[in-house]
């Protein structure tokens, strides 16, 4: 286990020590007026939307952190305006952390390793990308970075640009969708071992120093299970909500529900389920066989108050769109597995951008 300490073990705002009884009812105040203020294409608030984090209260003073979207800014007067209502309140603080051009961050995360989930953050994000989105995709997963090469990107050299903030890295394109990944830094077949600081830094820079330009979505496939790259992503960006994946088998699911207790704790919604490789379709009658088993997914949706966003059935073209980097949705936009995601895709529109029509999938790689 590592030494410092987990976000997960600790709420969104800073709990001072038990013999400071007036620091508790101050947060509890402060908590209740942020809660007041409302996201309103959300129709939530902030504190229920997780953006309010590190909320502490020093003396008559209060510091948080907002994280949001970068259409989001009229919330940071509001947030101050609230907390300034408080009678015993003479200033607050409210430190905005966004991510520049990004307008929602979406975490694609998994219980464990090989159920799908860069799969899945590639087909999702192409979905996107055909609806009319603009989309950048963050592969995070430094236990198995195999983003570029589903997206037919090799091993491609980043570019580094010097501006008057600081280093920039430049994202590469494919498919329509702006990319950049751990895997584009590390040299082939050697394994990523980089250890606690390192990863830290690396991590932190591709959320911080990524030019992405102006995005609609910005998926970030966050590495497997609960480690320490999980949690610096969680706690450095403003991930708006988080899409656990994961396949029917029973051993998947408990690790699952670990995984969306641990969002939950850090204030972060999750908003949904996708269950992977959840049926064969028989290429001659079209019949459905759920070869892992069935009902473990709508079990565990129903105990955490999760929806299901879709159920994508197990098709060998995906292996062969994920080596060769055309993926299914580009090549075969009609197969089930195509629509399943364009599904999604629009879901998420309807709520986190409402105005985007579906396009017609034309895109070419
Ligand atoms: N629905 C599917 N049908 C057929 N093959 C699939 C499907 N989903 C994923 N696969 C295959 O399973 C393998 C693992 O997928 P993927 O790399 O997306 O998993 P992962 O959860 O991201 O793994 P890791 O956590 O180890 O990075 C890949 O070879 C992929 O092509």
């Amino acid at each position: 286990m590592s030494n410092h300490q987990s976000p997960f073990v600790r709420p969104s705002y800073e709990t001072p020590p038990e013999n400071d009884p007036q620091a508790t009812l101050r947060i509890q105040e402060a908590t209740q007026r942020l809660k007041q203020v409302m996201e309103p294409t959300l129709q939530n608030n902030i504190v229920s939307l997780g953006m309010v984090r590190n909320l502490r209260v020093v003396d008559d003073y209060v510091y948080l952190r907002l994280y949001i979207g970068k259409h989001q800014h009229h919330l940071q007067a509001e947030a101050q305006q609230a907390l300034n209502g408080l009678p015993w309140c003479k200033k607050a603080y409210v430190q905005l952390c966004t991510i520049p051009g990004v307008r929602t961050t979406l975490a694609i995360s998994s219980g464990k390793g090989g159920v799908g989930k860069s799969t899945t953050a590639v087909n999702l994000a192409i979905a996107l990308t055909l609806t009319g989105a603009k989309v950048g995709l963050l592969d995070a997963d430094i236990y198995g970075p195999n983003v570029p090469q589903m997206l037919g990107l090799g091993q491609s050299n980043i570019e580094v640009k010097e501006t008057p903030n600081g280093q920039r890295f430049s994202p590469l394109e494919a498919c329509g969708v702006k990319v950049m990944s751990v895997g584009l830094l590390a040299e082939l077949d050697r394994p990523l071992a980089w250890r606690g600081p390192v990863l830290h830094k690396i991590l932190t820079q591709f959320i911080h120093e990524v030019d992405w330009g102006e995005l609609d979505y910005l998926l970030i496939d966050l590495p497997p299970g609960t480690g320490d790259a999980q949690i610096t992503i969680v706690q450095e960006s403003p991930i708006c909500g988080a899409i656990v994946v994961t396949t029917p088998q029973q051993v998947a699911i408990s690790d699952v529900r670990r995984g969306i207790h641990l969002f939950r704790q850090v204030g972060v919604p999750v908003l949904g389920l996708i269950e992977n490789m959840s049926y064969l379709i028989c290429k001659c009658c079209g019949d459905r066989t759920p070869i892992f088993g069935e009902g473990g997914t709508e079990k565990l949706a129903a105990e955490l108050q999760v929806p299901i966003l879709g159920q994508v059935p197990l098709d060998p073209r995906i292996c062969e769109g994920g080596d060769s980097g055309q993926p299914l949705p580009i090549v075969q936009p009609d197969a089930v597995l195509s629509q399943v995601f364009q599904q999604i895709a629009i879901a998420l529109n309807h709520t986190f951008k409402p105005n985007l029509a579906v396009a017609d999938p034309i895109a070419k790689c």
